[in-house]
Formats: structure tokens, C-alpha cells, sequence
């Protein structure tokens, strides 16, 4: 498990008692392990993976976003739970981490509602429309840009639309007053501007590395 908040036993409890995932996203956290090495702490955990499918599936979700696909976990917690007809569009600048996604996209039969649009984000995130809107849309990319991007996609949201935003905590270094580096200066930006943001409210929750869930008014 990647960074908790968590004593490790209450953690341990937490996983045990939180909807297991299947056998294809087991399988892809092992392939992904195998094949990216240390870049596989980069993968979401399954607690939070079985939050993005509920979260997707209690909001009636059908326009959903996701920046930063990696090999595909996320994605297929969030394809997972969208509403019937609805759709996942996933922006990367890896043609060969998300090869690893494409092909686990059909193993979990969510092919025929995910579209990758692979370059860098900032650049790709501008060609989306306004409509339709977006319902929720999961950022989980390089860091520096986390503003960049709640700021793209926020025009484009629906009224009642959601972004989560995952590391938000950063290993705990964000709240460290005596910790610095460029990575958590541009994260304590992006958490201080969030939470004076007027256009929306906000939580930060204590899942993995910190998640915060922001729902547009
Ligand atoms: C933390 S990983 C995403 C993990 C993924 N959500 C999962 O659950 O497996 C970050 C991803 O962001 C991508 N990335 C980094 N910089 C990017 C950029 N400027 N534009 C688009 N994607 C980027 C990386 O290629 C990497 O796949």
C-alpha cells in the first residue's frame, strides 16, 4: 500500500473490508510491477480505485475525464462505473504505458467507452468542447501542472460536476513547514487556491497520498 494516513493495522482493516478488486486489476498491478519497476507506486491503490468506480456510479456519470492514464488502472475503476452510454476520454503523453491500458481495456470489456488521446495535456485537455460537459474528471499527473489543468477543465464542467485530484497530501511533506521542493511548492499552491476557490466547495480526504473530491456549484 502507498502512503497512508493511517496506523498500518487500522490500514490493513481498511483494505480488508473494502470491496476486493477482480482479477483483471490484479493482474494488471502485477504486470505493472513487472514491467515499470519502481514506476508502479505511481498506480493508484485499490481502496481508491473501488472509490473511483463508486463515486463514478452514485453520480450517474456519463462524461468522465482522466489526466494522467499510466497502464490503466484508474481508468478501468472509472469506465467501471459510468452510466450507460457514457463515456471516458483518457489524455497521457505515454504510448507505451498506455499500451499496457489498451490491452487491459478490453480484458475488462471497457474498450467501447474509453478514447486516449495520447500528447501533452495542457495542450490536449484545450481541444475538448464545453458540451458536452464534463461530469467528473480524475487529475492524476505530473504535478506542476495540477493548476493548469483544474483551470482547463473547469469551464468545460457541469454545474454539480466533480474533479478529484489525487497526492493532494504528498506524503505528508505539504503540511511540513520545513520541507521544500518544487513538487510541493506547486501542490500547496494548488490546495490553497482550491480551498479559497468561490466557484466550488472542496474535501481533502486522507485516502492513499491524499485525494481531494471538488464539486463545481
Ligand atoms: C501517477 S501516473 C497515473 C497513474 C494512473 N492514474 C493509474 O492509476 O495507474 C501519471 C501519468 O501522467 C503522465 N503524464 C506526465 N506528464 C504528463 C503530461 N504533461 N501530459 C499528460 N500526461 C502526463 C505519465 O505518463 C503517467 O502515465
Amino acid at each position: 500500500m502507498k502512503a497512508t494516513y493511517l496506523d498500518p493495522t487500522v490500514g490493513q482493516y481498511l483494505l480488508a473490508h473494502t470491496t476486493q478488486p477482480d482479477d483483471v486489476l490484479d493482474a494488471l498491478a502485477l504486470e505493472t510491477r513487472e514491467l515499470t519497476g519502481d514506476n508502479a507506486s505511481m498506480q493508484i491503490t485499490p481502496d481508491q480505485g473501488r472509490f473511483l468506480t463508486m463515486i463514478t456510479q452514485v453520480g450517474g456519470v456519463r462524461n468522465a475525464v482522466e489526466v494522467g492514464t499510466f497502464t490503466g488502472y484508474s481508468s478501468i475503476c472509472l469506465a467501471r462505473g459510468l452510466a450507460p452510454g457514457g463515456g471516458l476520454t483518457c489524455f497521457d503523453v505515454s504510448e507505451e504505458w498506455t499500451a499496457v491500458a489498451r490491452s487491459y481495456w478490453d480484458r475488462a470489456r471497457v474498450a467501447d467507452r474509453v478514447e486516449l488521446r495520447i500528447g501533452p495535456a495542457a495542450e490536449r485537455l484545450r481541444e475538448l468542447p464545453e458540451h458536452p460537459a464534463i461530469d467528473l474528471a480524475f487529475i492524476d499527473a505530473d504535478k506542476i501542472n495540477y493548476l493548469v489543468y483544474y483551470e482547463i477543465l473547469m469551464p468545460r464542467l457541469a454545474p454539480g460536476g466533480v474533479i478529484l485530484v489525487d497526492n493532494t497530501l504528498w506524503k505528508g511533506h505539504v503540511a511540513d513547514p520545513t520541507w521544500d521542493d518544487e513538487t510541493v511548492r506547486h501542490i500547496r499552491e494548488f490546495n490553497d487556491m482550491v480551498s479559497a476557490d468561490e466557484r466550488v466547495t472542496s474535501i481533502m480526504l486522507p485516502i492513499a497520498d491524499g485525494l481531494t473530491m471538488i464539486r463545481k456549484h
